[in-house]
């Protein structure tokens, strides 16, 4: 049926429940309705694409697939116009007059539950086309169906309980849309607040959007074009445009899925972690869009906490515009996209350590923190993960690493644990007692130098069915070395131990034979299996409870070195001199520990040592 005179319409019961709540909204986020609707212009130019496929007799067919927004900020209207399919009468009634499309469902549906006139759920579920009454004293729509000789018809309402349709003549294929602003929104009439909303939210839409005749989106949405089309200055640009980055990305990852999910994804690793220099913890920023309309720029649950360093985008057909977290579905989906990307980007790095392997070190260098904190808490990818991290051992050169890969392949086919030593750097780590024993048995040892690396180790705790094992820990057990020349007997080392013991006092918890040591005379380990020295010194530095408790170790001799055989035969011809140089020798064997916290002591009791020279 066609009218000339205007008609009315109640709204559905359902719309008038929605529109009340959108009006009397105190939603703070009212520029979505932006969003809401380019999207839904979006969707009409869309469809009609498809239909130039297969319809030859389309309205105004020559129309630009265009979007164009005006702004006046006398009058206080905002108009949006799009050339696309447009809704004859009877789907602007049914459109626009009941409750047909998913999103409003939802939100009536939460509301319903929550009871109340909940504002946030706006936010949470959107509300399509009604969202734009968060801004609207009135809205007209004109709109002409893509359907050659069906008239236009202008649809306007205030959103109360009504809303009127009355034929027009001079409206072209498609829709346009009027909104008089309500008083306190008058900024949405300014050109300026509509450029910044578009840029943020509709830069990637792939039509063109003009505001006030300039066009507005002229990036594109590269994640979904074909690899071998893109320029490398393309992919530079759209980063730059994307991460608001001044520098060239380190290295990405473009790739598209069909099945568990749809999605594309165009991932950029920055050049340079922005954490280690200092800066405060970085956001997710990996931006979610679905049909390259930005659903949220900063989407927390997208990748794991470890991947926050990545930059770029995730498209998914498969999302609802107005995802939310609070739905199991949406959750789920979530969920699904996060599980797809991790595993992919996992497996990206992998070939990298594979094939750009030296690329791959550079990375690690700026980003192996990252890799290190989900290795440690990320138990579904900790595997993979491990996989990925890098250290420099005992038997590699300076500057360069091994994979725990590498580690096991190399390992000696009794061995059944990976150790591994914490130190500031290789040469702490070189230069202390504990490496020798391992050295002597030509068992390699990994070096970690980051603090927290023992954290690391501790959570991750094996790799390939092998313990990772700190090679200072009092637990160690290595095997025997052929007997030294010249070495204690058992009852000597045996009357020694407890001659330091007793000499020693409290200061210690036991001495024993040490079978890790080969040029040194003796080694601390800490008598807290709890709490590594290394730890211990963090702790401190941090203030920590705990931390304060004297220092309580034990003590490894040397049976086999000079100062040890000398002390042997010291202690019953010189017993005082003995004595200052057991303490001597818990020192230093507390300072390779890190453990030494007051050495005035020290200082003093050397010099005494040093007058009996
Ligand atoms: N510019 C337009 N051109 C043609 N049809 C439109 C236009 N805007 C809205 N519609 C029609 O009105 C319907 C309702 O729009 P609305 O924005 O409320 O919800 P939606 O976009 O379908 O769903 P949701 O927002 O839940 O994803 C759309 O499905 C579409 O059929």
């Amino acid at each position: 049926m066609s009218t000339a005179t205007p008609q009315k319409f109640e709204f559905q019961a359902e719309i008038k429940q929605l529109l009340d709540i959108v009006i009397h909204s105190l939603y703070t986020e009212k520029e979505i309705f932006v969003r809401e609707l380019v999207s839904n212009a979006s969707d009409a130019i869309e469809k009609l694409r498809h239909l130039q496929l297969t319809e030859k007799d389309i309205a105004d067919d020559k129309l630009e697939l265009e979007i164009n927004l005006t702004t006046d900020d006398k009058a206080k209207t905002l108009t949006i116009q799009d050339a696309g399919i447009g809704m004859t009468r009877a789907e602007l009634i049914e459109n626009l007059g009941t409750i047909a499309h998913s999103g409003s469902k939802a939100f009536l549906k939460a509301l319903s539950e929550s009871g109340q006139k909940n504002a946030n759920l706006i936010g949470q579920f959107g509300v399509g086309f009604y969202s734009v009454f968060m801004v609207a004293k009135s809205v007209k729509v004109y709109s002409r169906s893509w359907r050659t000789g069906e008239p236009a018809n202008v649809w306007s309402s205030d959103g109360s309980g009504s809303y009127e349709i009355e034929e027009v003549q001079d409206q072209t294929r498609g829709s346009k849309i009027v909104i008089e602003l309500k008083d306190d929104c008058g900024d949405y009439a300014q050109e300026w607040k509509i450029k910044e909303i578009l840029e943020r939210y509709s830069a990637f839409v792939t039509f063109p959007i003009n505001l006030n005749g300039k066009r507005i989106n002229t990036v594109q949405a590269l994640w979904l074009r074909s690899k071998n089309e893109i320029k490398e200055e393309e992919y530079t640009e759209f980063y730059k445009f994307q991460a608001h980055a001044h520098d060239d990305p380190r290295s990405r990852l473009h790739f598209s899925a069909d099945a568990p999910l749809q999605i594309n994804a165009l991932l950029f690793v920055p050049k340079d972690n922005v954490e280690k220099l200092g800066m405060s913890r970085l956001e997710a920023s990996v931006a979610l869009y679905c049909r390259k309309v930005l659903i949220d720029a900063k989407p927390k649950d997208l990748l794991p906490e470890w991947l926050r360093f990545l930059k770029g985008v995730v498209d998914s057909e498969d999302l609802p515009l107005n995802i939310s977290r609070e739905t199991m579905q949406d959750r789920a989906l979530i969920e699904k996209l996060n599980k797809v990307i991790t595993k992919r980007f996992l497996k990206f790095l992998e070939e990298e350590a594979t094939n750009r392997a030296d690329a791959y070190n550079e990375f690690y260098a700026e980003f192996g923190i990252f890799l290190k904190e989900g290795a440690a808490l990320d138990y579904t990818h900790k595997d993979s993960l491990t996989k990925l991290l890098r250290y420099e051992s005992s038997l590699t050169e300076k500057g360069k690493t091994t994979s725990l890969t590498d580690y096991v392949s190399r390992m000696q086919s009794e061995q059944k644990e990976i150790y591994y030593l914490i130190g500031a750097n290789r040469a702490t780590i070189e230069s202390g007692p504990y490496l020798e024993g391992f050295k002597a048995r030509n068992l390699e040892v990994l070096f970690c130098y980051e603090p927290v690396d023992e954290y690391v180790m501790n959570n991750v705790r094996e790799f390939d069915g092998k313990k990772l094992t700190a090679a200072d820990h009092g637990d160690v057990k290595l095997s025997d070395l052929p007997k030294a020349e010249g070495a204690l007997s058992e009852s000597e080392i045996k009357d020694l131990s407890e001659w330091i013991k007793t000499s020693l006092g409290e200061r210690i918890s036991e001495v024993k034979a040490s079978d890790r040591l080969v040029d040194s005379p003796a080694l601390a380990t800490n008598s807290d299996k709890f709490m590594s020295p290394h730890m211990r010194r963090m702790m401190k530095a941090m203030n920590k409870d705990g931390a304060d408790a004297p220092v309580k170790v034990s003590l490894e001799i040397n049976p086999r070195h000079a100062v040890i055989k000398r002390l042997a035969e010291t202690r019953t011809s010189s017993p005082e001199k003995a004595q200052l140089v057991a303490e001597q020798i818990l020192d230093n064997a507390l300072i390779s520990a890190g453990l030494l916290e007051d050495s005035t002591a020290m200082v003093k009791r050397l010099y005494k040592l040093l007058e009996s020279v």
